[in-house]
């Protein structure tokens, strides 16, 4: 089929108008419940096995410049001084966490994300290492990474971070472009992204990520052309490439994006076909819905091996079932929910200088809400729902998806393929992943505005 006539089909099935979460977690964290808080959180935080590995992530809201684009819960700050008291803070949320939690539980993965982390100078690296080493002992495949921002790093912070352990970083470059960039409010140039890519490679960095974004203003396929040969030549394993989400009523620093330069339903669709292809050609491998990695990484193993998970940060192949989420905003995941701390970064430190944990809202599972996380995450991770090993996982339960599933093939026909053991998305319907995923959730808002689908 041509280009032109899948994209009309894709069109006709609401590619373009369909407004659909990103399916990071099921249910998504727009509806989590205020009354699932504190109580919540504290009884599963002491319910964990201790023999069982968690993956620990904590969020540093902070950047030196606000990117206009950016939906991240971030705040500008041009001074250290609220980052330093941050610590402080994160530091009193470690002891009531040690203070909970059973003793001997070991971490397997430690993320620190954004928000911007390289904002902290060597000094706070080594006091926010310190804090959660203390609580958490370490695995010995433990993994450290940390998202980095080239233009707020420099050899001192990075050799700060390896001396702890980092050994994955993830870089933030967008688009290389200078119109562009001017337009979503953020100076980058290759020769400093290149400089710091340098620096982490020799600092022992073995997986490399470069996060890019489509359908940004000013975006053509010339640009982008470049753009991409520029990220190539950087050498990264991973590649995340998002769609611009642009939610203004969320993240009202979008409001100084013009909307009248940003590319439109069909300029974005052929602008993701176009970076696929450059990828492909440069021999990634696709790996869910905006994920590309080189065929050895771990996260191209985990595709292949049926084992790639997804959860806050995207794809994984994390297999730690519990997330505990540190700082401002912040979610954990546990085997029977979620809890998120209070979002706004003054609100969070009120909850910790009072002397309890954070958390604000959340949701506790049932059977049934396992089972259609499971679906989803499959459909997100695997194109596909494997039927027999959910009812494996949670038998007759199961079948309550029979009607969900007749009303896909209804909707998307000869896009996907429906047998007793599973529904595969084929090639050509994997645009609408997320809208496909969303048939599956119990709990969408009527009223949801969230960001398109394409
Ligand atoms: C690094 C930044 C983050 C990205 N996603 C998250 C973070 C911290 C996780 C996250 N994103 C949203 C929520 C919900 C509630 C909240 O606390 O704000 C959480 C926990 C919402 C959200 N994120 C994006 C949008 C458009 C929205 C609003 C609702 C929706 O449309 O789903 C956009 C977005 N954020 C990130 C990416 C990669 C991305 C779009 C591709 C990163
Ligand atoms: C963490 C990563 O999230 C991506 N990111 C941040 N904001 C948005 C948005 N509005 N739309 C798409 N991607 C976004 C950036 O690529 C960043 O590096
Ligand atoms: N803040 C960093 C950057 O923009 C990391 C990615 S965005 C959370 O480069
Ligand atoms: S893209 Fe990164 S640096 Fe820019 S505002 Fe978002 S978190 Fe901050």
């Amino acid at each position: 089929m041509g280009v032109m006539k899948q994209i009309d089909r894709l069109a006709a099935l609401g590619l373009f108008d369909s407004r659909v979460p990103r399916y990071t977690s099921y249910p998504t964290a727009p509806v989590f419940s205020p009354n699932i808080g504190l109580t919540s959180q504290q009884r599963q935080l002491a319910a964990l096995d201790p023999k069982v590995p968690v993956s620990v992530y904590i969020h540093i809201p902070f950047c030196e410049r606000l990117c206009w684009f950016c939906a991240c819960r971030t705040q500008g700050t041009q001074s250290l001084s609220p980052v330093e008291s941050y610590i402080g803070t994160l530091e009193a949320e470690l002891a009531l966490l040690a203070d909970t939690l059973p003793k001997g539980l070991r971490m397997g993965r430690l993320h620190w994300g954004g928000g911007t982390p390289t904002i902290l100078p060597p000094a706070l690296i080594h006091r926010l290492a310190r804090a959660v080493k203390d609580v958490f002992a370490q695995t010995p495949d433990w993994e450290f990474s940390v998202e980095i921002d080239p233009t707020l790093v420099d050899r001192d912070k990075i050799a700060a971070l390896a001396a702890e352990g980092m050994n994955r970083a993830s870089i933030g470059i967008q688009d290389f472009d200078p119109l562009v960039q001017k337009a979503i409010g953020r100076q980058q140039p290759y020769e400093a992204t290149l400089a710091c890519v340098e620096d982490l490679r020799a600092a022992g960095i073995t997986s490399l990520n470069a996060d890019l974004v489509y359908g940004l203003p000013h975006q053509t396929p010339a640009r982008m052309a470049d753009t991409l040969d520029k990220v190539l030549s950087l050498k990264p394993d991973r590649i995340a490439l998002f769609g611009y989400a642009h939610v203004p009523w969320v993240a009202k620093r979008q409001k100084l994006i013009d909307e009248t330069v940003l590319p439109d339903d069909q300029a974005r669709f052929a602008l993701a076909g176009q970076s696929a292809t450059a990828f492909a050609e440069a021999g990634f491998q696709a790996i869910g819905i905006d994920h590309f990695a080189l065929p050895d990484d771990g996260l191209a193993k985990a595709a292949r091996s049926g084992h790639l998970r997804r959860n806050f940060q995207g794809y994984t192949e994390d297999i730690c079932p519990a997330l505990i989420g540190i700082g401002a905003s912040s979610i954990s995941r546990f085997p029977g929910g979620y809890v998120q701390n209070a979002a706004a970064t003054p609100a969070y430190i009120k909850h910790i200088e009072a002397g309890h944990l954070a958390g604000a809202r959340g949701h506790e599972m049932t059977q049934e809400d396992l089972m259609r996380a499971r679906a989803i995450e499959m459909i997100m991770c695997d194109f596909a729902l494997d039927r027999e090993a959910l009812t494996h996982q949670f038998g007759a339960l199961t079948a309550g998806l029979d009607a969900d599933l007749d009303q896909v093939v209804a909707r998307f026909g000869d896009l996907v393929s429906l047998t007793d053991a599973k529904l595969e998305i084929t090639e050509e319907g994997r645009p609408m992943t997320r809208i496909i995923a969303s048939l599956f959730d119990a709990h969408m808002p009527a009223d949801a505005k969230f960001s398109r689908a394409s």
